[in-house]
C-alpha cells in the first residue's frame, strides 16, 4: 500500500484518483510547520504540495520512502530540487493546468489598474461617491510589453491583440517566426521598457530574470506606464517600482506575487494608493485546481506504480516521438547494466555504451541513464534513473556513449561495456520480434538468453565433458537446469556457458563447481 501525504490545498476532486486507487491510502494535513512535517513525512512514498509547503533537504532527509514530490501547479522554487535528485526522488509538477487561470487574472489585473477599480469600489461602500479621481486609460491602441512568452504569456498576447493592443515580447526562447505568427513584435527588455505602455512578466524567478525590471529599466521607461507581476515577486524590484511611482513614472501596478510571501504588514506596496494587490491568487479557479490535482495525481500514481511518467522537473523531458522509439529497451538496458555489473570484477572505472542501428537515430540519454541503473543498483541500492546519472559522477566514472547507424546482425544492438582496474567486461543485447528481450553477447561469445530469473555463467576451456560435470553436479544438489546455451569463439579455446535454473544456487554448489576441471570462473546472476 501506498501512503500519500497531501500539504497543502489540493482540491478534492482533482485528487479523486488518488483516493479511489486500491493501492493508496491518502492522508491531508495541511498548514504543517517544517518540524511537524519532518516527524511525520517517514510514513509516506509521496508528498502532494502547492507553493506554501517548502520542501527543504530536511524534509527529503527525513522521507527515507520519500518517492515523489507532486507540485499541483508550475513554479517549483518551494521545491529544494537539488536535494531531491541527490536522493532520486523524483520532483513532477502540472504545468499547463493553471496557464489559463493566471492569464485571466493577469487581464483582470491590467484591467483593474488601468481604470482603478479596487480603489474607486473602496471609496464608493466606503459613501464617497467620487468620480472625478478615477479617469482611467484603455487598452485599445496601447503597447503592452510582455516578458516570457511561455504558457502564460503566450496567452496574454493572444487575448492582447483582441483587446487592439501592440504586442511587444521578449523570451530567449522566442524566435522570429513564432512572435510572427503570434502577431507579436520581439523585442529586448529594454526595447519592452522604452515603448510600453503596459508592462507583464511572466518567467520563473531565476538569477537571470531576478529584477529583470529594476532601476535602470524604470528609468527608460515612458511616463505613465503600469506594471503587471502575476509571475513571482523578485522578477520586478519592488524598492524600484516604489521610487518609480514616487517620481511619477509608472501610474499604477498591479501585483500578485512578492518577494516575501506573505509580505510583512508594512511592505511598500500595501498602503500606497497606485498599487493593488492579490494574495497569490493567479491558480486560484475551481478548474484550475482541479486541473493541476488531476495531472498531479495522475503522474504521481504513474511514478509510485513504477509506469512511465513524464513533467518530471529534475530530469530532462523526453519528447513523445523519442519516448515511444526508447521505451521498449529501457527494461532491456537496466538488466544489460545488472548482468554486466554483476560479471566485473573489482572497481568500475568505466562504462561505455554502444547503440547500433535505428537507436542510433534518436537522443539515447534517458536509455542511458537505465543502463547506468542497472551497472549501480548491483551496489547501490538507492539508485534510480533520476539520480543514476548524479550517482556516477560522484563515484567519478566515465560514461562514454558510441552509435553506430547499423549493426551487422540486429536492427538494433545495445552493446554494454564496463572497464575496471583489473578487467575489461562486454554485454549486448537486442529485442527480438516474437522473442522479445535477448542478451545475444557476453565478451566475444555470441550468445542466445532470455536475460530473466537466476543464471550461472561459467567460463571454462572448450572441452569434452565439461557440460556433463556441470549437469551433473547442479542435478546431485537438486538445482534444476531449465535452458544452457554454449558459446565459443574457436574449437578448444576458451568458451562461455550460461545455464538458466529454476532456483538459486546455493553458495556451497558455486563453490563446488569452481573446483571443476577446467572450470575457469562461475558467476551467479539473477535478473
Ligand atoms: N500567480 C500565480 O499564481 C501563478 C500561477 C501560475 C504560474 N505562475 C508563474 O508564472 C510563471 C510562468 O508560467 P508559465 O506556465 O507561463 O511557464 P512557462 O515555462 O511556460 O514560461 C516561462 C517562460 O519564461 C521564459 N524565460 C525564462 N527566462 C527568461 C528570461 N531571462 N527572460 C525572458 N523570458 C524568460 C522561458 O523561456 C519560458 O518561455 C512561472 O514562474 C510560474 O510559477 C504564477
Ligand atoms: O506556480 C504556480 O503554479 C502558481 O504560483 C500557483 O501557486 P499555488 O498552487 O500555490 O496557487
Amino acid at each position: 500500500m501506498y501512503k500519500v501525504l497531501v500539504s497543502d490545498p489540493i482540491s478534492d476532486l482533482g485528487i479523486q484518483q488518488l483516493n479511489d486507487a486500491v493501492d493508496v491510502i491518502v492522508d491531508k494535513k495541511t498548514g504543517l510547520k517544517e518540524d511537524e512535517l519532518i516527524a511525520i513525512i517517514g510514513d509516506y512514498d509521496a508528498l502532494l504540495v502547492r507553493s506554501q509547503t517548502k520542501v527543504t533537504e530536511r524534509i527529503m532527509e527525513a522521507g527515507k520512502k520519500l518517492k515523489v514530490v507532486g507540485r499541483a501547479g508550475v513554479g517549483v522554487d518551494n521545491i529544494d530540487l537539488e536535494a531531491a535528485t541527490k536522493r532520486g526522488i523524483v520532483v513532477i509538477n502540472a504545468p499547463d493546468g493553471n496557464t489559463i487561470a493566471t492569464c485571466e487574472l493577469t487581464f483582470a489585473m491590467m484591467m483593474s489598474v488601468a481604470r482603478q477599480i479596487p480603489q474607486a469600489y473602496k471609496k464608493t461602500v466606503s459613501g464617497e461617491w467620487d468620480r472625478k479621481t478615477f479617469v482611467g486609460v484603455e487598452l485599445r491602441a496601447k503597447v503592452l510589453g510582455i516578458i516570457g512568452m511561455g504558457r502564460i504569456g503566450s496567452e496574454v498576447a493572444k487575448r492582447a491583440k483582441v483587446f487592439g493592443m501592440e504586442v511587444l515580447g521578449y523570451d530567449p526562447f522566442l524566435t522570429e517566426d513564432r512572435a510572427e505568427k503570434m502577431g507579436v513584435k520581439l523585442c529586448t527588455v529594454n526595447e519592452i521598457a522604452a515603448q510600453a505602455d503596459f508592462i507583464t512578466v511572466h518567467t520563473p524567478l531565476t538569477p537571470e530574470t531576478r529584477h529583470i525590471i529594476g532601476k535602470a529599466q524604470f528609468n527608460i521607461m515612458k511616463k505613465g506606464v503600469r506594471i503587471i507581476n502575476c509571475a513571482r515577486g523578485g522578477i520586478v524590484d519592488e524598492l524600484a517600482l516604489v521610487d518609480a511611482i514616487n517620481q511619477g513614472i509608472v501610474a499604477g501596478a498591479a501585483f500578485d506575487v512578492f518577494e516575501e510571501e506573505p509580505p510583512a504588514a508594512d511592505h511598500p506596496f500595501l498602503n500606497n494608493p497606485n498599487i493593488i494587490v492579490t494574495p497569490h491568487l493567479g491558480a486560484s479557479t475551481i478548474e484550475a485546481q482541479e486541473n493541476v490535482a488531476i495531472d498531479v495525481s495522475e503522474e504521481v500514481l504513474h511514478i509510485l506504480r513504477n509506469e512511465p511518467f513524464k513533467n518530471a522537473v529534475n530530469m530532462p523531458p523526453v519528447p513523445a516521438n523519442v519516448l515511444s522509439v526508447l521505451q521498449p529497451y529501457f527494461q532491456l538496458g537496466e538488466k544489460l547494466g545488472r548482468f554486466v555489473g554483476k560479471l566485473t570484477e573489482g572497481a568500475v572505472q568505466e562504462i561505455i555504451v554502444n547503440y547500433a542501428g535505428d537507436l542510433s537515430d534518436v537522443d539515447t540519454t534517458p536509455l542511458t541513464r537505465h543502463i547506468v541503473k542497472g551497472v549501480l543498483i548491483n551496489h547501490l541500492e538507492e539508485v534510480n534513473i533520476v539520480n543514476a546519472m548524479h550517482m556516477a559522477k560522484l563515484r567519478e566514472l566515465n560514461i562514454v556513449v558510441q552509435k553506430a547507424t547499423t549493426s551487422k546482425t540486429f536492427t538494433n544492438l545495445v552493446s554494454v561495456t564496463l572497464k575496471s582496474k583489473n578487467e575489461e567486461r562486454t554485454v549486448a543485447g537486442t529485442l527480438l520480434s516474437g522473442y522479445g528481450e535477448r542478451i545475444v553477447q557476453i565478451d566475444q561469445y555470441p550468445v542466445d538468453i532470455a536475460p530473466e530469473g537466476n543464471m550461472l555463467l561459467i567460463s571454462h576451456s572448450d572441452k569434452p565433458g565439461i557440460i556433463g560435470r556441470v549437469g551433473t553436479l547442479l542435478g546431485n544438489n537438486q538445482v534444476n537446469i531449465a535452458s544452457m546455451q554454449v558459446g565459443r569463439k574457436v574449437i578448444g579455446g576458451s568458451a562461455v556457458m550460461v545455464l538458466s535454473i529454476d532456483k538459486e544456487a546455493p553458495r556451497e554448489v558455486l563453490e563446488e563447481l569452481g573446483q571443476l576441471t577446467d572450470l575457469l570462473h562461475v558467476k551467479a546472476i539473477s535478473l
